[in-house]
């Protein structure tokens, strides 16, 4: 398995050496060469410290000159940022005692100038045929696109599922809403679900950037999957979370993602994060009013400042569903026209939701 690429330096690394960019495009030839290579990302007085022997130079970088540069010994300077090469055949002299689980002197080196330097250093071994990437503390090996592939669409595979599974849990969750019946339990099931399904989704999401432009039918068909989840997981903790404190959800979200695997099937760990459920968050099967924002942001048109003031002149869903459109024309921004689309957008879901529960 790889490691996951959750590091923001990693991932900016691995954007930056994708199928179809021309630093791909170079390490490739290097590889399709047989020859090695030490590539450093960066460059500045720190690394020029670090150089010796070689020649200076200030071309700008290219696939080509990258391969032909890597066929003499030692590394190749690229200053990333204006993309021009400033260094090639140079010896590295990186601090010696700087910690590295690398054994041959490339690797080593490699490693030693990323730590030393914090700028990404690319090794491309001679004899293992292999690139490795060192950034932000990280070793990461490139793979060839089938082999992410492959691996993607197993995720991909298991995200359906999931999805699947959150869609029937969201589903019915909706129609115990609209008949007050819903219990911790239930929202809690929800809320389990999209942070699996989250989880999942930024597994992918590491694929489809390791596979750059071989990786575009696999971001569509992500996209698709998850569109709107964001949306969703604000939601759903918007309408239960005890207090209604504007960062709530940002921080009930985050208190998810810092779960183990194990500590979020535990409905009690996430009932307390919601302030629900009592003191323990053990009342499982305790029930809860949602405030509606989930609903209400399955009618069409109604832009979230709208939703908002409506949750708050009515409180809970079931005054919303119990308000007449004369009622509704209380609030803020809705007239006659729009009281009357929320009135029948309501009247429409309560009777979908049912009817789905009992078919
Ligand atoms: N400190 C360094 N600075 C620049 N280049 C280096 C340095 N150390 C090694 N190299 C480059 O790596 C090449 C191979 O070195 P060595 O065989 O010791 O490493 P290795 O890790 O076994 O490499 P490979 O995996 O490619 O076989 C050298 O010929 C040289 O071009």
């Amino acid at each position: 398995m790889p490691e996951p690429v959750g590091d923001a330096a990693l991932r900016r690394m691995l954007e930056a050496v994708a199928p179809g960019t021309e630093l791909r495009d170079g390490l490739e030839r290097v590889l399709r060469g047989r020859t090695g290579a030490i590539v450093v990302l960066g460059y500045d007085d720190h690394v020029e410290q670090m150089c010796s022997g070689g020649f200076h130079l200030d071309v700008e970088f290219s696939a080509t000159r990258l391969r032909e540069l890597a066929k003499m010994d030692g590394a190749v300077v690229v200053d990333r940022v204006n993309r021009r090469i400033r260094r090639a055949n140079v010896q590295l002299l990186p601090d010696a005692s700087i910690e590295t689980s690398e054994s041959g002197m490339r690797h080593r080196t490699a490693e030693r100038v990323a730590k030393q330097s914090g700028y990404p250093v690319i090794s491309v071994s001679q004899s293992m045929h292999t690139v490795a990437l060192y950034a932000g503390g990280h070793r990461h090996v490139l793979e060839n696109s089938d082999v992410i592939l492959s691996r993607a669409n197993q995720a991909l595979a298991t995200l359906e599922r999931y999805k699947a599974r959150l869609d029937e849990v969201s589903a019915t969750l909706s129609a115990l809403e609209i008949e007050d019946l819903a219990t911790v339990r239930d929202v809690v099931t929800v809320i389990q679900r999209m942070e699996m399904v989250a989880r999942i989704s930024a597994e992918v999401e590491g694929y489809v950037l390791e596979l750059g432009t071989d990786g575009r039918l696999l971001s569509l068909q992500l996209e698709e999957l998850v569109s709107g989840l964001e949306q969703d997981r604000t939601l759903i903790v918007r309408d239960y979370l005890a207090d209604d404190r504007p960062d709530g959800p940002a921080r009930v979200l985050a208190a998810l993602a810092g779960l183990s695997s194990a500590e979020l099937v535990d409905i009690p760990t996430i009932a307390r994060f919601l302030g629900v459920g009592g003191l323990e968050g053990d009342a499982v099967d305790a029930s809860l009013t949602p405030r509606g924002y989930r609903v209400l942001a399955r009618i069409p048109r109604l832009p979230l400042p709208v939703a908002e003031a409506i949750v708050s002149h009515c409180g809970t869903l079931q005054a919303l569903l119990s308000a007449s459109a004369e009622e509704l024309q209380a609030v803020e921004w809705v007239g006659p026209s729009r009281a009357r689309a929320i009135r029948e957008g309501l009247s429409r879901l309560a009777e979908s939701s049912i009817l789905e529960r009992f078919s």
